[in-house]
């Protein structure tokens, strides 16, 4: 048997940066020989195999062929006689479909090195089509490289318009879609991920009542790139751009995380760029369940100077952040005790330690 290293750690390699994560590919074996060498099976549909110590991912070369709709038709065939270079037709771009030997040798049959340079992003074969996922993950890859000058090839574009139309997109499930649009979102350029679905006209389909990507998505997401922001944050402001982003959280079953901070964002943003005085202060931190979820509302802070520029607002002050914390340390100082042992309870309770916490930010 003989063991290539493929896709994205051959790509990350030859384009000097660094690889996370390394795929094998198997060629000229049998799953009985692997599991006799110690590899664990994981892929129930495909021969793949965990090595015994790296627990990295080994794959008995295959090929591949789709003869239905959505996930249901897949025909995969697996067997010693498959070449290295079948294999690597099966793939996606032709960056990806390169493999090295262990003396570092590259097997690229399909142009691979050659669209490095070119800084493009190609589909190796028609079969390209066979996996509608491709499509989001080309536009991941934009997102990631376009620093580099990465672009998709012309024809690539049209092969992904002609898959918007067949309507294949429709069979990709949330889960699948969540994951790759939440990695675009933290890759250097996470706007060019959108750019790329737009032209494909796959935007609608992942973002629904989103058809063109507008010119204030690039402003909001670089800002976002530049603050550093979580995903959950990026998420977040990037909803702003929907007229209906619980549609958006349904549509890609958004965790709660990320939806709960959009939602956030939406009702309390505004408010909170504007408060002025100890009301509205406490108004906002009631608003946001600051007390109890500071995670959170950090995370919305960290949200609002990209929000402000997003309403054409000026950016909140340097130290209105602080601000914002020093204000909840104020109300979390509050002791409620003295105030149970005076007997006080349900509504009363709750009025007076309101006017408790008021009078401690009044005083501030
Ligand atoms: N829908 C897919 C998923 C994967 N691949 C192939 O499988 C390889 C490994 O997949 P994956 O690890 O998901 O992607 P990488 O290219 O390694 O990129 P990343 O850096 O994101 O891991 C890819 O390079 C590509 O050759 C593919 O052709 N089609
Ligand atoms: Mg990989």
């Amino acid at each position: 048997m003989q063991i290539y290293l493929v896709g994205g750690a051959v790509r990350d390699t030859l384009l000097g940066r660094p690889v996370l994560e390394r795929d094998w590919v198997v060629v000229g074996a049998t799953a009985e020989q692997m599991l006799s060498l110690g590899y664990t099976q994981v892929g129930k549909d495909f021969p793949v195999f965990l090595h015994p110590h790296s627990h990295e991912e080994y794959a008995l070369a295959r090929t591949e062929r789709k003869s239905g709709r959505g996930y249901t038709g897949f025909v995969c065939h697996a067997s010693p006689d498959v070449s290295l270079e079948e294999d690597l037709a099966r793939r996606d771009l032709t960056i990806n479909a390169m493999a090295m030997d262990d003396q570092g040798h590259i097997v690229d049959p399909y142009g691979g090195q050659s669209d490095l340079q070119l800084r493009q992003l190609r589909h190796v074969s028609p079969a390209f089509s066979e996996d509608p996922l491709r499509i989001l993950r080309v536009a991941r890859f934009a997102a990631r490289y376009a620093e580099l000058g990465f672009q998709v090839a012309p024809a690539t574009n049209e092969l992904m318009r002609s898959i918007s139309a067949s309507g294949e997109l429709e069979s990709l499930v949330p889960e699948r879609i969540w994951k790759e649009m939440s990695r675009a979102l933290m890759e250097p350029k996470p706007q060019c991920f959108f750019q790329v679905l737009a032209t494909a006209n796959a935007l609608s389909g992942i973002l629904p009542g989103l058809c063109d990507w507008p010119d204030t998505g690039d402003d909001l997401l670089q800002h976002a790139v530049t603050a550093q922001l979580p995903l959950a944050c990026r998420y977040a402001l990037l909803s702003l751009l929907s007229e209906q982003p619980e549609r958006w959280a349904e549509h890609l079953k958004v965790p709660n995380e990320e939806r709960q901070l959009a939602q956030l964002l939406r009702r309390q943003g505004s408010a909170c760029l504007q408060a002025d005085n100890a009301e509205d202060w406490l108004t906002v931190l009631e608003g946001c369940d600051a007390l109890r979820r500071p995670e959170r509302f950090a995370q919305f802070l960290a949200c609002l100077p990209t929000l402000a520029v997003f309403h054409g607002q000026p950016a909140p002050a340097a130290n209105a952040m602080q601000n914002w914390q020093m204000r909840l340390a104020h109300i979390k100082a509050v002791d409620v005790a003295p105030l149970l042992a005076l007997g006080l309870k349900g509504k009363d309770l709750a009025q007076r330690i309101r006017s408790e916490r008021l009078a401690i930010l009044q005083s501030h």
